[in-house]
């Protein structure tokens, strides 16, 4: 049964540039996938390109891929393939490791170069919103660097940037609430204060222009499985702006960033450029998934991408508020527009939640885990994040209006 709003959405989706993108991912029609903030859909080349990679590639040429088949090249082969998206010239990406383990390069490096420049620099400052494992791994960098790390709401990063700060690590977009930061402003503002600065693009890369070498942006990290869609455990990337390229004194100096791998000498000289940033054997299978995957960005506009994202995300709130009984949800994520990633998030106050029932809920209802399983249940596939936020992702390669019509529809069903 259609809702209000669903000739609206077809009309939107009739005039939506990106629509033929859909086409190219493995999608049912059955299913609303919300999802691509936490996985994004599969590319439908990927499966024969991954199938050529064992069958030949590995089955057939054996070692001798890593020269024929470019693999020892790929990581910055692959860097250079984000690089458009997120604003970065050539040689300035390495894609290889989680995010994680590029946090720890990145924070470890950044510190290094700090507190070459001023000694009395001792502070790794991370907004207190982080996703877990950014702070986890901020702290434990903080220590081996002999700084100390200072969780502060990302509101406060403006006035905590001073002469003590080495380091701001910072998510420019917090995987809860969705809300996007100033990235031009907050990399100024540490800059002024003489500190450097990590962004953290798990949840912007591929959503949204980012601007790195027109920002200034020291360093910055992301994951690909998100809006990349280059699958689960897809590698991540690291970016070194150029000017610190020759001063990036990697934690992690692996032979694979080594200046002459094969010379297999016992003292390390790093390799010049982004290479700088690779530590071990890359994982080849996920990370020519991961290239196959990037092909649906060739004929991409990203600006077009960021109208479709904000008008999805405008147009999913005007449906939960059509189809969602008053004071049942509540949208955590900002409703101005430059203040927003690529998804909503919505506060589903309700038992079990430790947030109280919330104006208009009352006793016996869903708590937000059962809204979002309900919700699963009936193919609406989103997510839940504690204590009580119901997470929508658009993907604008291959979300639709008629999604986010649906999607608010059957919330609205589900809370009743
Ligand atoms: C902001 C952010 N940073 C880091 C990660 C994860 O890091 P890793 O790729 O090491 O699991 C995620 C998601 O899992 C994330 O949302
Ligand atoms: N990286 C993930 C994983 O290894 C398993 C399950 C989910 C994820 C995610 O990416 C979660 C995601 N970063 C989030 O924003 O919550």
């Amino acid at each position: 049964m259609n809702g209000p709003l669903a000739a609206e959405a077809a009309a939107l989706d009739r005039a939506d540039v990106l629509a033929a993108k859909r086409a190219e991912f493995v999608l049912d029609e059955d299913t609303v996938y919300l999802d691509g903030n936490s996985l994004g859909a599969l590319p439908r080349d990927v499966p024969a390109r991954l199938a050529d990679v064992v069958a030949r590639e590995w089955g057939e040429l054996r070692i001798r891929s890593w020269g024929e088949s470019g693999w020892w090249t790929a990581p910055e082969r692959v860097g250079d393939r984000i690089a458009p998206l997120v604003g970065a010239g050539p040689d300035r990406i390495v894609v290889g490791d989680s995010t994680s383990v590029n946090v720890f390069k990145a924070v470890v490096a950044a510190v290094r170069i700090a507190r070459q420049d001023d000694p009395g620099r001792d502070e790794v400052l991370v907004d207190e919103a982080t996703f877990p494992t950014d702070g986890y791994i901020a702290e434990s960098a903080a220590r081996l660097t002999g700084t100390r790390l200072r969780a502060v709401p990302a509101a406060v990063l403006p006035s905590a940037l001073g002469p003590r700060t080495a380091v701001a690590l910072v998510n420019h977009v917090d995987y809860r609430t969705g809300e996007l930061q100033d990235l031009p402003t907050l990399t100024a503002l540490a800059h002024d204060a003489g500190a450097r600065i990590v962004w953290d693009l798990c949840h912007s890369v591929g959503a949204l222009p980012v601007g790195l070498d027109a920002h200034g942006v020291d360093f910055a990290v992301g994951c690909t499985y998100k809006y990349l869609n280059g699958g689960p455990g897809a590698p991540a990337f690291l970016y070194v702006h150029g000017d610190l390229q020759p001063r990036f004194d990697s934690p992690l100096p692996g032979w694979h960033s080594h200046a002459d791998p094969f010379a297999m000498s016992s003292g390390y000289v790093p390799a010049e450029g982004a290479v700088r940033g690779r530590v071990g054997t890359p994982d080849i299978l996920s990370m020519l998934a991961l290239e196959a995957a990037l092909t649906v960005w060739d004929d991409v506009d990203l600006a077009a991408v960021r109208r479709k994202s904000l008008a999805l995300g405008d147009f999913f709130l005007r449906c939960v508020s059509t189809y969602v009984r008053a004071g049942r949800v509540s949208s955590v994520t900002p409703t101005e527009r430059e203040r927003r990633g690529s998804q909503i998030s919505l506060r589903c106050a309700g038992p079990g939640t430790g947030a109280g029932t919330g104006e208009g809920v009352e006793a016996g209802e869903l708590s937000a885990a059962e809204v979002m399983d309900a919700l699963i249940s009936r193919g609406i596939i989103g997510d839940f994040r504690h204590p009580d936020v119901l997470r929508f992702g658009f993907t604008p390669l291959y979300t639709s209006f008629l999604d986010a019509e649906r999607a608010a529809r059957a919330l609205g069903e589900v809370v009743g």
